[in-house]
């Protein structure tokens, strides 16, 4: 299929590596075990006093999920479907030359990016291709396909979304009332569109590599094929599809905000093993200039010294290019 990024054959020498030293399989058995999906905090958006439910789910979990989002379900539905299908599924070369962006590098622009092609090792692939999408690439755009609407629709009630929970979980830390409103804005956040192409070897790689997201709050709209993990209490579990539902996760901002009361929690996706999988994220993000400060409350000292977030993403954007990976908040502890 001449849609498919060239894995096996960018990787080919990793794999006969792996064979002779035997490496360990990174990935554990529990992708068909009911036993191991995680019962994800779910929270009816629709219902009065949901707050506590909200912040508790942030402090315990660092994940949860809500329905009655206001995201209607066929915008989401078509998105899945229809067009992130027509967008991936176009010649490789053709999403390689309208928006090649190199070894996930420049991760503050629109583009196509997929696997990880300086992988030394299994451990760093991603089996797996990716949009970045910001806002304003969009709306420039001078005419609407049904990609862009969708899009557009997601993004805007995701948007909004995210500042309502903010707010709810800004307001429990003694963050200033309106700091979200007033930091971060749609062209501050980006989308970012997955796929997971069926792997041939899904027991030796992942689909995408555990990490935290540097955003204040991720929005997740997956669908029903799963793979999704998060860390929990050092074991990776499942989170079990909700197609009715939308996942909520902390992310590194509001780890440092809240002084370490959220968690920004690692998570990482299977390779796909039957079936293709698909998921939509919104990383609700505030603008470079915004400083993020920690305070410490009542005996408990500040964790992390105050940056701006240029600062995060620089520092991140550095230690991809120079270590393969984010080495995140930790460089930020006082
Ligand atoms: C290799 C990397 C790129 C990434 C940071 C990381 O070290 C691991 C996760 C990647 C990710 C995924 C979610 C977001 O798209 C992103 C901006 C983030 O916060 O973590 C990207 C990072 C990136 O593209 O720089
Ligand atoms: O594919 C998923 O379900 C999650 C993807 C993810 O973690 C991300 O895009 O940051
Ligand atoms: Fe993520």
């Amino acid at each position: 299929m001449d849609y498919e990024p060239p894995f096996m054959k960018t990787y080919s020498d990793l794999f006969g590596e792996s064979e002779q030293v035997n490496i360990p399989l990174v990935v554990d058995t529990c992708r068909n075990n009911n036993d191991k999906f995680c019962e994800v905090p779910l929270i009816d958006l629709g219902k009065l006093n949901v707050e506590k439910g909200i912040r508790e789910a942030a402090t315990k979990w660092g994940f949860f999920q809500v329905v009655n989002h206001g995201i209607p379900q066929d915008v989401l539905e078509s998105l899945m479907r229809e067009q992130m299908i027509k967008v991936f599924h176009r010649p490789f070369a053709t999403k390689c030359e309208q928006h090649f962006v190199n070894n996930l590098s420049a991760s503050s622009s629109s583009g196509y990016r997929w696997g990880n092609p300086s992988a030394t090792s299994l451990l760093q692939v991603s089996w797996s291709e990716a949009y970045h999408v910001f806002l304003p690439d969009l709306t420039s755009m001078d005419h609407d396909t049904p990609l862009r609407s969708s899009l557009k629709c997601f993004a805007t009630k995701a948007g909004s979304l995210a500042e309502r929970l903010a707010e709810i979980l800004g307001e429990e830390v003694k963050m200033k009332s309106g700091y979200f409103r007033e930091n971060c804005f749609p062209n501050t956040s980006f989308m970012r569109l997955n796929r997971y192409p069926v792997c041939p070897v899904p027991s030796k790689v992942l689909g995408f590599l555990p990490h935290s997201d540097s955003s204040f709050l991720t929005i997740v709209y997956q669908d029903n094929v799963g793979g999704l993990q998060l860390l929990k209490d050092g074991k990776w579990c499942v989170i079990k599809p909700n197609p009715q539902a939308l996942l909520v996760n902390v992310g590194d901002l509001f780890q440092a905000a809240s002084n370490g009361v959220y968690k920004s929690i690692k998570h990482r996706v299977l390779a796909a093993e039957k079936e293709e999988r698909y998921s939509v994220a919104y990383f609700y993000s505030p603008s470079y200039d915004t400083m993020i400060e920690s305070h410490g409350v009542g005996d408990s000292a500040s964790l992390y010294r105050k940056f701006s977030f240029r600062e995060y993403k620089q520092q991140s954007d550095k230690d991809v290019k120079e270590l393969g990976d984010k080495v995140g908040l930790s460089r930020f502890l006082l």
